[in-house]
């Protein structure tokens, strides 16, 4: 069965007042939701200390980037251990403010999914298409192309640990979001390519990701290949982030 997330990625937003005020909130409204809905908080990486000791066991908790390397004379960066190490449990892999600001490149996002996943993190792989490959129509092969990059040497037991979150570039941080339809078939798409790969595809979560809020949530996840969505700005309110976290219906 494959999990329905719902995942908070705070980008470089965010306090320890924020951090004390929304975990407890969010902690709290989970206990009285039973769809099974798990909730991931991917605060900047000096809060995630501060966020797991408040977290308990009803949420999980992320890093928003790991290094290629394992330890090392490596300045400001953070290894996926190092991750684990302080209680993650989740890293993103690929975002694409990492792919766009600061240059990743496919290559390093193999790399970084299998370091997430020697560690054991889950990876929430990030795809997604420029709003110029889509309107050339060349979305399709983008996304397919980056998810086959990105799950390279993924090994045969590790595919439980893989998280795959679709999010069109032009739909983050802008308020346009794909149609929950054109945003299934991606979906649909990326499941076609990782089962075309040889993996367990049915049982892979993909997540969608760009200006979710709480009125468009529930269109994009009653799609039957929709299993949760990555949230950028509205993770930054317990009240959205929360609202969101309702709109998953009870699917299995
Ligand atoms: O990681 C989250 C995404 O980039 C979406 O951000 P957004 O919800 O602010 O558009």
């Amino acid at each position: 069965m494959r999990r329905k997330i719902v995942a908070g990625n705070w980008k470089m937003n965010g306090s320890k007042d924020l951090v004390n005020s929304l975990v407890g909130q969010v902690r709290s409204g989970l206990a009285s939701l039973d769809n099974g809905v798990e909730a991931v908080i991917i605060p900047p990486a000096l809060f995630v200390g501060d966020v797991v000791r408040q977290a308990g066991d009803q949420i999980a908790v992320g890093v928003q980037n790991i290094a290629c390397w394992d330890s090392g004379a490596y300045t400001g960066e953070i290894s996926a251990g190092m991750a684990k190490d302080s209680g993650c449990d989740y890293s993103l892999v690929g975002h694409s403010e990492r792919r766009q600001l600061f240059g990743e490149t496919d290559d390093e996002v193999t790399v970084k999914v299998v370091k997430a996943l020697a560690s054991g993190l889950d990876a929430i792989i990030c795809v997604g298409e420029t709003l110029d490959q889509r309107e050339a129509g060349k979305a399709e092969d983008v996304v397919s192309a980056q998810v086959r990059k990105a799950v390279a040497d993924v090994g045969g037991g590790q595919w439980q640990q893989v998280v795959v979150a679709y999010e069109p570039v032009w739909a983050i941080g802008t308020g346009k979001t794909a149609t929950a339809e054109d945003a299934q078939a991606m979906h649909g798409t990326i499941r076609g390519v990782l089962k075309s790969l040889g993996a367990p595809a049915e049982e892979i979560s993909l997540l969608y990701g760009g200006s979710v809020k709480p009125d468009n949530a529930v269109a994009l996840f009653a799609q039957p290949d929709i299993d949760g969505g990555l949230i950028g700005g509205a993770s930054l309110s317990a009240e959205d982030f929360m609202s969101i976290c309702r709109a998953m219906p009870g699917k299995s």
